[in-house]
């Protein structure tokens, strides 16, 4: 039997699931948060039925990490899913008056059915939720901006949850929601290592760039070509082509860092990370 890629520490999934389940308990909306790059490993199964029938509103989160032409393919690929996406970088701010829109809308449903029921209209709550390192906290930030007004502290079941106004209209938990992982996946779970998706678990670096190296070179572009090996060979001077991921990151260690894999490994991903090989998505639409 192969070891598993990723491995949680012991204990973690319940006790996010438990923290996640106490907050959605409190809000009317939710605004949850995908890495853009991979839209499908940053969804969790469960999280519709933890939503229930609360406003869900679908925020594709470091749009500035994919090309405008794979955005459009995602767009169209969720509204004929039934869904909008709304695509953000929160990083610098782009997008986010949409979402906070879309929120608001929520709450007038929410003041209808508590007008329905003779009670006063109040602000919608909201929660920011998703995987680990998928933008959460930076969304937050954008959301509040210099309105940021800290409003009444409500107790949460394991502490006191702080409530911030974004406006009349819409108070925000501050802290985000963390979506365990699912690890049950391998391909998924390799992509949210690749993207640090992935929290407190624990991987191989150097089995993950590896699979990024294949990644790139199954990966077809919009107009159904291959992803180039040459994004490889033009930052790293290595001809990447015929090669497996696993030779591919000996070559660079024998080449570049005196036989070191694991270095290797971590400038790979690393410069995945930050972009350095370019905007590539690590999914695209199913066709
Ligand atoms: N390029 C880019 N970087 C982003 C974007 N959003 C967030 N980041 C960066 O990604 C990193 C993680 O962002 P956070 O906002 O801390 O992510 P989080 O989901 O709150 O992370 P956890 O606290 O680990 O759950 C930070 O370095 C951010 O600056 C984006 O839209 N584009």
């Amino acid at each position: 039997m192969t070891t598993p890629p990723i491995q949680w520490y012991p204990g973690h999934i319940a006790k996010a699931e438990k923290a996640l389940k106490e907050q959605l308990k409190l809000v009317d909306v939710v605004l949850e948060v995908r890495d853009v790059r991979i839209p499908l490993a940053t969804q969790h199964p469960q999280v519709s039925q933890w939503t229930g029938s609360k406003t869900r509103v679908l925020v594709l989160n470091r749009m500035d990490m994919i090309s405008p032409q794979v955005q459009k393919l995602w767009e169209s690929w969720f509204v004929a899913q039934g869904e909008v996406p709304y695509f953000t970088d929160a990083q610098h701010g782009k997008g986010t008056v949409a979402v906070v829109k879309a929120a608001q809308a929520a709450g007038v449903e929410v003041n209808k059915k508590r007008r329905d029921r003779g009670m006063l209209p109040r602000p919608v709550r909201a929660v920011v939720i998703g995987f680990p390192n998928v933008g959460k906290s930076a969304l937050i930030n954008r959301l509040l901006g210099r309105r940021a007004v800290e409003s009444a502290a409500r107790p949460g079941v394991t502490r006191q949850l702080r409530w911030v106004k974004i406006s009349d209209r819409i108070e925000l938990l501050d802290a985000p929601g963390v979506i365990p992982a699912k690890l049950d996946d391998r391909e998924a779970a390799i992509k949210l290592a690749i993207c640090d998706d992935i929290g407190e678990a624990s991987y191989d670096n150097q089995l993950v760039a590896a699979e990024l190296v294949d990644l790139i070179g199954y990966l077809q572009d919009t107009s159904g070509n291959l992803l180039p090996r040459s994004i490889l060979e033009s930052r790293y001077g290595l001809d990447a082509t015929n090669v497996t991921g696993e030779d591919y990151l000996l070559t660079l260690a024998n080449e570049r860092y005196q036989g070191d894999a694991e270095r290797a490994a971590r400038q790979l991903l690393n410069d995945f990370r930050k972009g350095n090989l370019g905007g590539i998505p690590l999914e695209l639409p199913p066709n």
